[in-house]
């Protein structure tokens, strides 16, 4: 992983807004047009939005829900829907984006179509993630990956959207938690911003992000234990066997935000495991806005990421709400979980 330098000069200790930084990445690819900025200004506006409204969650009426059940027949909270409207907002508005998959909408929603702008961008979206903590003041946040529309296609369509994770341009998430973090990829490492209220803008804080080859954390919803498959309960159990050598018994963090799990495990090590279970045997999150865009900020981090025997960057998607199981994190604790789940161990 190349060391960031911004004109020649190591970043780490100056002062650079998420715009400059851009900026700055732009300029590496002398044809490009801008728009690829502008499309990542537009999503970076919408979180400081979103961000605003869930930050007085409790002060005004945006607490409980819309009493609509969306698509997954999960009922809809009323950040999910104010945070789906303020994304497709500012992507509408901005014009880079042609055509928007969002979990909070049953079809993909396209822009160009009625002439609102002739963007070359398709944003897949999971408008906030976290839902079920969204009332109960614990960190959520929002995740979006983002494909080039390919050239073969004039108009958007849903078909366009349906390509492997291996071809996003980007993909990053937002989390708000003690502060408000953007985490972003477009294929060159890692790097993070906080926002910083005073003034507004994302600061590069974390750049060049390294996930911990090993790690000490699990993250799995053990309530679904007697619905895992056989593998995966020798794992945890292993895991939870006394072990110095190994650094064992690991320890079990989950908060129930995926985005927040993921953050804490991207900076510390760790793994997130979402297996099928009785209740969902495709497993719970969703391959083109919850899995793909993580697996590739995590294998860009130096992390793994499957189903527990498929790279998911490889899966070719057949619908844009499909599902599917997921272990992700740290490259040797993913591994590991692989080896058991087949069996291998
Ligand atoms: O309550 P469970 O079954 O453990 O599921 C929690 C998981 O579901 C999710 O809430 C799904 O995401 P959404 O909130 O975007 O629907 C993840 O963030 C989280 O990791
Ligand atoms: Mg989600
Ligand atoms: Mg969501």
């Amino acid at each position: 992983m190349e060391t960031l330098y911004a004109k020649g000069r190591k970043v780490v200790d100056e002062f650079i807004t998420l715009e400059q930084f851009i900026i700055d990445q732009q300029s590496r690819f002398p044809h490009s047009t801008g728009a690829f900025s502008r499309l990542l200004r537009d999503i970076s506006v919408a979180a400081k939005i979103v961000n605003r409204d869930i930050r007085r969650a409790g002060l005004v009426d945006i607490f409980g829900t819309t009493g609509r059940v969306n698509i997954h027949g999960e009922v809809q909270q009323k950040l999910d829907a104010m945070a789906h409207e303020e994304f497709v907002r500012a992507l509408k508005r901005g014009g880079e984006c042609c055509l928007i998959g969002s979990e909070e909408h049953a079809e993909a929603i396209p822009l160009s179509a009625n002439g609102e702008g002739d963007g070359r961008y398709i944003v897949l979206l999971d408008p906030l993630d976290g839902s079920s903590n969204v009332d109960v003041n614990v960190s959520v946040g929002t995740i979006f990956s983002i494909y080039r529309l390919p050239d073969e296609y004039d108009t958007p369509t849903l078909e366009a959207a349906l390509q492997p994770g291996s071809q996003q341009v980007a993909a990053g998430y937002i989390v708000y938690g003690s502060s408000t973090m953007l985490v972003y990829t477009t294929g060159n490492g890692v790097n993070g911003f906080t926002l910083d209220p005073s003034i507004g803008e994302f600061i590069l804080s974390h750049p060049n992000i390294q996930i911990p080859k090993k790690g000490k954390i699990y993250s799995i919803n053990e309530g679904n234990f007697n619905s895992f498959e056989e593998g995966l309960k020798r794992f945890l159990r292993w895991a939870q066997e006394e072990d110095k050598a190994t650094g064992r018994p690991f320890t079990t963090r989950y908060i129930g935000s995926f985005v927040s799990d993921f953050h804490r495990n991207l900076l510390k090590g760790g793994i997130y495991m979402y297996p099928a279970t009785r209740k969902n045997p495709e497993g719970k999150l969703r391959l083109m806005y919850e899995a793909n865009p993580m697996a590739f900020i995590v294998e860009q981090a130096g992390g793994r990421a499957s189903d527990g025997h498929r790279r998911i960057l490889d899966i070719v998607p057949e619908k844009l709400h499909q599902r599917t199981p997921l272990f992700i994190g740290s490259e040797e604790l993913v591994r590991t979980v692989e080896e058991f789940l087949q069996g291998k161990r």
